[in-house]
């Protein structure tokens, strides 16, 4: 399927969505802003839940709705699955009622097994909603939604009500779901973790107005826009586990671009991971150290330079291989190491975490 085409102009008294987005046609787009940026509002007017002044919603070969021709397609003929932050289950049906009642109504007669696979809650087919974790609420929303066999799926903030440690315990799942679903999901969600653990494109908002649209890993190491709003400024970077040293409890991760070791997460040598590196974590060097207690030194190039958050700082992007990083130094070390755009530098990453 091709992307996804949302271009909505969506007017309220003292509030404008207006966006205009192209969007891959599957994996996870984060939908990320401050409270108030237009959120939820994007993903009603995707779902026809809206009076757009104009709209275009494209997904994938489907047009739902375009102005310039007067197709409004209304949301009951739209084939979306939409998850909320509180699951709205039905009560007086049990798991098995609930997901025979959502793929009765669209309609569809795929079988319900490859689902109850997928967010492991076959054991809980007999069970009413009331007898369900918050996080096992969430994964029967989700196949629910799913049962529909709908084209994309959108999920607003589905985690925000799950306390910390069922969110630990749902999140893998919705990796599962980004690695093996074959339809888009666009995920609202306020917590910069959600967007490094899952996202594979990211769409930030701010007064109801694309900021930035644009590949994770890219987006989040783009200086000019120095972090995402309410978290700190670091790179992303994708990678696999090829090597543990268990005397001193390290694990290797290659990525694009190098190699770094990070503290030994305990998971399979093969098994992808993001790291992230923040970029109070990197400082630069244009020779080898000569002793230093960083492990982890990259050779990269800069690629742009900009000013921090505060006029003694600088935001420096450096390409290492395929790869972007983000080093946070004093504009007087720019000035003094005469960096600029092309130099070579030796990054000097302090600390670099495991997405988890
Ligand atoms: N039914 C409504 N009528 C009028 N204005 C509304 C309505 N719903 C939301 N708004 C306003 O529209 C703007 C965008 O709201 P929206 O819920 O889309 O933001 P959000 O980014 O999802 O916020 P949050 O993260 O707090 O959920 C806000 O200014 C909000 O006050």
């Amino acid at each position: 399927m091709s992307g996804l085409a949302i271009a909505l102009r969506i007017p309220r008294r003292d509030f404008v969505l207006d966006v205009d987005l192209r969007l891959p046609a599957d994996g996870i787009t984060a939908i990320f802003g401050p409270s108030g940026s237009g959120k939820t509002t994007l993903l009603r007017g995707v779902a026809g839940l809206e009076r757009p002044e104009r709209a275009r919603v494209v997904i994938g070969d489907a047009a739902w709705e375009d102005s310039e021709r007067g197709l409004v397609l209304p949301t009951h003929r739209r084939p979306l699955g939409y998850v909320f932050q509180e699951a709205s289950l039905f009560d007086h049906l049990d798991v098995a009622g609930n997901l025979r009642f959502a793929r009765k109504r669209s309609g569809s007669a795929a079988p319900l097994e490859p689902l109850l696979d997928l967010l492991g809650i076959a054991s809980l087919l007999h069970r009413r909603p009331h007898e369900l974790s918050g996080g096992e609420r969430q994964r029967v929303a989700i196949a629910r939604a799913l049962a529909t066999q709908p084209r994309i799926l959108l999920l607003d903030e589905p985690l925000a009500a799950v306390d910390l440690a069922r969110r630990r315990e749902i999140l893998p799942w919705l990796e599962k779901l980004r690695d093996e679903l074959e339809i888009p999901m666009l995920y609202v969600t306020h917590s910069g973790d959600e967007v490094a653990r899952l996202a594979d494109h990211l769409v930030l908002l701010e007064g109801g107005r694309v900021r930035a649209s644009g590949p994770l890993a890219e987006t989040l190491a783009r200086v000019d826009l120095a972090a995402v709003p309410g978290e700190e400024a670091g790179a992303l970077l994708g990678g696999t586990l090829v090597e543990r040293d268990a005397r001193w409890q390290l694990a290797q991760v290659r990525f694009a671009g190098g190699t770094l070791w990070i503290a030994d997460p305990g998971l399979p040598m093969g098994q992808a991971v993001r790291v992230r590196v923040l970029a109070r974590d990197v400082s630069l060097a244009l020779q080898p150290p000569a002793a230093s207690s960083i492990q982890n030194v990259l050779a990269c190039t800069v690629r742009a330079i900009a000013p921090g958050a505060h006029p003694s700082q600088a935001l420096v992007q450096l390409a290492c291989g395929e790869s972007l990083l983000l080093a946070r130094v004093t504009a007087r070390a720019v000035d003094a190491l005469g960096l600029a755009e092309g130099v070579p530098v030796l990054a000097q990453v302090k600390s670099a975490a495991l997405v988890a």
